[in-house]
């Protein structure tokens, strides 16, 4: 059996409501038999047109009573196939189509019922096989099955052993009898076998005539499953599924009949029971109210319910005998009927939905949703993805934006700290170290660091040096050390040697009063800035050639050069016992005192040189009122030349031009010498030589005029500058306007390297770099520090005497043993100062950010300081102090620091 499941639902979908039609009711009147003909009974029924039927023998007055008109008459001339064909056929074919269906034969013993209905059934199978085998695209399934209601009781025909079936309801097809044997139909002559069986299985009697009457309703059903062809859709289609029932009542006349007793009593009774609730249901339906219809009151009526007035088609065939005997069966018969004809129902196509297309239409549903799962899996995954990675795109906008903040944050905190720094200092350092270009790398690395140490350079506000690390490249000063023993005697014959040293044009207010060997030690001034520098380098690069008029190198007397004369500051600095052994460092310390009175009147901007000779004041007032800049000038007294010659050629000439060596003073100089210089090749070895000689002849000649100051305009615009650039030349020695930042660089460069190989302590450092206003003027400081440095190098660090002094010669150890102090300190630097701590004594002493060792750059610094880790502390927050209050606006404080700065340096 196959289970189906009803959607009527799907049917309405689809355009197949339900339509509701009345019940056709068609009449056969057989022939009289042989029975009534010998009874010379006479019919007394008329088919007076092909659906009305009259009784002939009716009295007037009676007439219309026995006249009658159905869907359908069939006279007694008329045979199966017309009945069939007329009406029923049409009604049993709705199976096909999925409508239920229903063809009933009512009427008296042996009126013709079952005659009837064998004619109607094998044609209705026929017509059924027929139109399946014309539509082969569509997919049949018949089955049959066959009952019987027998006293009641539903029997099964194609099963003789089974006992009286069950009714059951089911909320889907109503009434089902239970276990009912279905069988499936291959081919039609398999029907024909099953009809037979059925024919014999019912109940019958043998009548006198020795005809068998029926004695129970017998039901055949035909049930076709289909699959619906005009149905496109086919996920959602389902089957179409229809039973035709071939009804053939038993006599309705059956239970008058059976009134006597006993057992016909009963079967008369059940008979009579069905039949009489058939005609009730009928008669109730009929009348279209809405009352209730005792379906339930009979097995057949309930067996048969969708049948009358429910889901199918009907037809109900009323067969009446002709014979006058018969008439009052007849006309019950036809009063059947009558009511029959008015009972509507309404049929719809059954689609249903079976387990095995339920199945594949799941399946199939299944495979378009995997189908559609693949092919949206991969926009899936994109999606993914892109999500995955807007999500990286957010984060990493997240850290630039907040990374953004910072370093705004930054740069805003740096301005204004420098915007300060600029407003209260006084000091021109940060300016002079904001015109390298190290300083500016080390203010970008600053800014892109995360480093918290490194931070502190943002505030501006660090005394921090320029060019090389002071202390960087210390760990090899000891190997250095050797090595600078070894060039000092190349060294020393580079450098011009002054005999005798008038340095009072020079003042230099850092030279501490500095221990010498002895009185008869030479003393010997390296006044070439790029001395050290040039050791290194070769000698085709390093030639120098220094011209120093102001200087009695060559025998001339102070007079022969009123101008040096004329800016000779006062001599009004004491003179320290000990230098006094030496006039060089006598001449040095004498005008130390001058010097830092100066520049605690006027820190921001001290003179270079005092200049108070009535000389030039008459010069000044005879030549023309010229530029600052020029008149600045005047006060050059040194002409230092450097070319690019060879170094053993550069030695000729300064040997041999040595004794011609004279004063030469700008006054001397034309315009067309200086336009001649610059425009003739500076590698020349002679044209240089030639200037120089010309310079100095021209000096003892010529009188002072303003041609000089003509000659010095003339000059910057002619590219003097540039001519002077090209022999790279120190310019004027005190001209600020001949320097170039390359050369103040190279002078600041060589400082430092001799602070290292000094040792000296950064106190001293510090308090130097307070001088240097970031101005070309700057080179004379310098020049000093240079000279004083190199004394002290050769002094204490030659080989000679470290040899003769042991380890312990330098006023602090040996090189080595600093080296390994250093390490010791740098541990204990970090033992004693939290970072927050060294990062504040980075930011005050200017540690190199650079150096991969800063806190070792610390400890070096707090151990030549203090000479002492244990007070390393206090020392440097002490010097921090004192910082702090010479960078201070408040003039008390800046005199203060100044002054016990000074008092430790001496
Ligand atoms: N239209 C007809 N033409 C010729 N013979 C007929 C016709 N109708 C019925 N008969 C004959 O009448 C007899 C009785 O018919 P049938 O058995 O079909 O009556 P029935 O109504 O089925 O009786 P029951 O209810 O007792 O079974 C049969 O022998 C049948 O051949």
């Amino acid at each position: 059996m196959v289970k189906t499941r009803h959607t009527p639902s799907m049917a309405q979908e689809h355009g197949n409501a339900a339509q509701e039609e009345r019940i056709f009711v068609s009449i056969r009147v057989r022939p009289l038999n042989e029975k009534e003909k010998a009874r010379h009974d006479v019919s007394d029924w008329e088919c007076i047109s092909g659906n009305t039927i009259r009784f002939k023998n009716a009295e007037p007055r009676s007439l219309s009573m026995d006249t009658y008109t159905f869907g359908k008459v069939f006279g007694e001339k008329c045979n199966t196939k017309q009945v069939y064909e007329q009406g029923i056929k049409e009604v049993a074919l709705s199976v096909v189509r999925g409508v239920n269906s229903s063809i009933f034969a009512y009427g008296q013993t042996s009126s013709g019922k079952t005659h009837t209905m064998a004619g109607i059934t094998e044609y209705a199978i026929r017509d059924i096989y027929e139109y399946i085998e014309k539509h082969k695209d569509r997919e049949f399934v018949v089955k049959f099955s066959a009952m019987e209601i027998y006293n009641e009781a539903v029997r099964d025909l194609l099963n003789s052993g089974a006992t009286s079936l069950r009714l059951l309801d089911d909320p889907e097809k109503g009434t089902v009898v239970e276990k009912l044997t279905e069988e499936t139909l291959t081919e039609r002559r398999q029907l024909q076998h099953l009809l037979q069986i059925c024919s014999a299985e019912r109940t019958t009697e043998e009548t006198a005539m020795n005809e068998t009457s029926s004695r129970s309703h017998q039901i055949l059903r035909l049930t076709v499953e289909s699959n619906p062809s005009d149905y496109v859709d086919t996920a959602r289609s389902g089957a179409l599924v229809a039973s035709v029932n071939f009804v053939d009542l038993a006599g309705s006349e059956r239970a008058s009949q059976a009134l006597s007793a006993g057992t016909r009593f009963r079967e008369g009774s059940h008979i009579n029971r069905s039949l009489l609730t058939l005609g009730t249901v009928i008669r109730k339906l009929s009348k279209g109210r809405n009352e209730h219809v005792p379906y339930r009151d009979s097995k057949l009526t309930r067996i048969l319910q969708n049948s009358l007035g429910g889901n199918a088609r009907t037809a109900i065939i009323c067969t009446i005998s002709p014979a006058r005997s018969q008439v009052e069966q007849s006309r019950n018969t036809l009063l059947f009927a009558s009511c029959a004809k008015q009972v509507t129902t309404n049929a719809r196509v059954n689609l249903v939905m079976t387990d095995k297309l339920l199945v594949k239409q799941l399946q199939k549903e299944l495979a378009r949703m995997e189908n559609e799962l693949r092919s949206l899996t991969p926009n899936t995954m994109l999606l993914k993805e892109r999500e995955v990675r807007i999500e990286q795109l957010e984060k990493e906008i997240e850290e630039l934006t907040r990374q953004r903040n910072l370093f705004q944050s930054r740069v805003e905190n740096f301005v204004q700290s420098a915007g300060k720094d600029r407003l209260s200092e006084s000091s021109g350092v940060n300016n002079f170290l904001s015109r390298t270009d190290s300083a500016s790398e080390n203010l970008e690395r600053t800014t892109a660091t995360e480093n918290s140490e490194d931070y502190f350079l943002l505030d501006g506000t660090s005394p921090t040096f320029a060019g090389p690390d002071p202390c960087h490249g210390w760990e090899a000063m000891a190997s250095k050390a050797e090595t600078d023993n070894n060039c000092k005697e190349h060294h020393r014959l580079q450098s011009i040697e002054i005999k005798e040293v008038q340095p009072e044009n020079i003042t230099d207010a850092n030279t501490p009063p500095t221990p010498v060997s002895g009185e008869n030690t030479p003393v010997k001034q390296v006044v070439n800035s790029h001395a050290l520098q040039s050791r290194t380098e070769s000698p085709q690069n390093t030639n120098n050639l220094i011209v120093d008029l102001s200087k009695k190198s060559n025998g001339s007397s102070e007079s022969e050069s009123p101008i040096f004369n004329a800016m000779s500051p006062p001599q009004t600095g004491k003179v320290d016992q000990e230098t006094s052994k030496h006039p060089q460092i006598s001449n040095l310390e004498q005008n130390e005192s001058p010097r830092f009175n100066k520049l605690d009147q006027e820190p921001a901007s001290p003179p270079l040189f005092d200049v108070k000779e009535p000389q030039l004041e008459e010069l000044k007032k005879e030549s023309i009122t010229l530029p600052a800049e020029v008149e600045r000038e005047k006060s050059c007294s040194l002409v230092c030349f450097e070319d690019k010659l060879p170094e053993s050629k550069l030695f000729a000439i300064k040997r041999e031009s040595s004794k011609n060596y004279s004063t030469i003073h700008k006054r001397d100089v034309s315009v067309e010498d200086v336009e001649s210089f610059c425009d003739s090749d500076a590698e020349d070895t002679a044209s240089v030589l030639n200037f120089v000689v010309r310079m100095n002849e021209r000096a003892k000649q010529k009188p002072l005029t303003k041609d000089m100051d003509d000659i010095m305009v003339r000059a910057r615009t002619s590219g003097f500058n540039k001519g002077m650039n090209k022999v790279k030349g120190v310019g004027f020695q005190g001209n600020a306007g001949a320097l170039t930042p390359y050369n103040l660089e190279r002078q600041q460069r060589d400082t430092i390297e001799l602070w290292d190989a000094c040792n000296v302590p950064l106190v001293h450092r510090s308090y130097f770099f307070l001088l240097i206003k970031g101005e070309l003027s700057d080179s004379v400081y310098f020049d000093v520090e240079l000279r004083r440095l190199s004394f002290l190098r050769d002094t204490f660090f030659s080989e000679t005497n470290i040899a003769a002094h042991g380890t312990d010669a330098t006023p602090n150890s040996s090189l080595m043993s600093l080296n390994r102090e250093r390490k010791m300190l740098s541990k204990q630097v970090h033992k004693k100062f939290s970072r927050k701590e060294r990062v504040e004594l980075y930011k005050k002493w200017g540690i190199d950010l650079k150096s991969k060792h800063r806190s070792v750059q610390l400890a070096w610094r707090l151990w030549t300081d203090t000479k002492d880790s244990n007070h390393a502390r206090e020392s440097a927050a002490l010097v921090a102090k004192l910082v702090g209050f010479i960078h201070s606006s408040e003039p008390q404080k800046k005199s203060f620091g100044f002054g016990f700065l000074s008092s430790r340096l001496n």
